[in-house]
């Protein structure tokens, strides 16, 4: 067994709250996304985990969040690496488009398959399999180096980027991806085998409600 490795969703958004697609926009966390991240900040603590590292994205909603749990665990000055490798899948045109009537424009199944299919990219913008290529070499070359050295890793980040590595780590084909919703601000924790497979997982909270 080497080291632990922790993926969390940010906390609810603005925009997540409006129902508008955000991708690459930068809105900020309610107070629901607060609270959610506090939640997932507690249950780490209650864990007993403490961090070598975390990582996160360039927007704000990640970040804020990562600093809430990082709070909670008592680790506020935790030395942290943001990249926009991390970003959350670009909806291209959709952004700011608001989900339901983009369901009534192109119909309920499209908009489904333009969230959550793996290789169909909504207009303008990435697809799952175009995020992964973007974070599953960074994941490979900054964050899983130091798994495998023993160490314990934050990765505070978004809804498709993450589903983007969890597809790999949980080695998920292309019709499971589909159905999987990553709840906001529950923590999945890791531990990885030395030859970079998942010894086991185990998830800190309700995923039930994602959607
Ligand atoms: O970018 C967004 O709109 C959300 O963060 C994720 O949205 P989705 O659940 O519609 O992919």
């Amino acid at each position: 067994m080497s080291g632990t490795l922790v993926l969390v969703r940010h906390g609810q958004s603005e925009w997540n709250l409006k129902n508008l697609f955000t991708g690459w926009r930068d809105p900020d966390l309610t107070a629901l996304g607060i609270q959610e991240a506090e939640t997932g900040g507690q249950a780490l603590a209650d864990a007993g985990l403490k961090f070598d590292i975390a990582f996160t994205s360039v927007l704000k909603r990640a970040q804020d969040t990562l600093r809430i749990v990082l709070d909670k665990v008592g680790q506020p000055d935790l030395e942290t690496i943001r990249d926009v490798a991390l970003n959350e899948r670009d909806y291209g045109d959709l952004s700011g488009l608001n989900k339901d009537d983009a369901r009534e424009k192109w119909g309920e199944e499209q908009v489904h398959i333009w969230r959550r299919s793996y290789d169909v990219p909504p207009p303008g913008g990435e697809s799952l399999r175009d995020t992964g290529a973007r974070v599953w070499p960074y994941y490979m070359t900054e964050i899983l180096p130091r798994v495998l050295r023993g160490e314990t890793v934050l990765v505070a980040a978004h809804g498709n980027s993450l589903r983007a590595l969890v597809m790999v780590l949980d080695r998920m084909s292309k019709e499971e991806i589909l159905k999987l919703n990553l709840a906001t601000g529950v923590p999945m924790v890791y531990k990885l085998n030395a030859d970079s497979t998942v010894a086991s997982k185990q998830v800190l909270g309700d995923m039930s409600g994602a959607h």
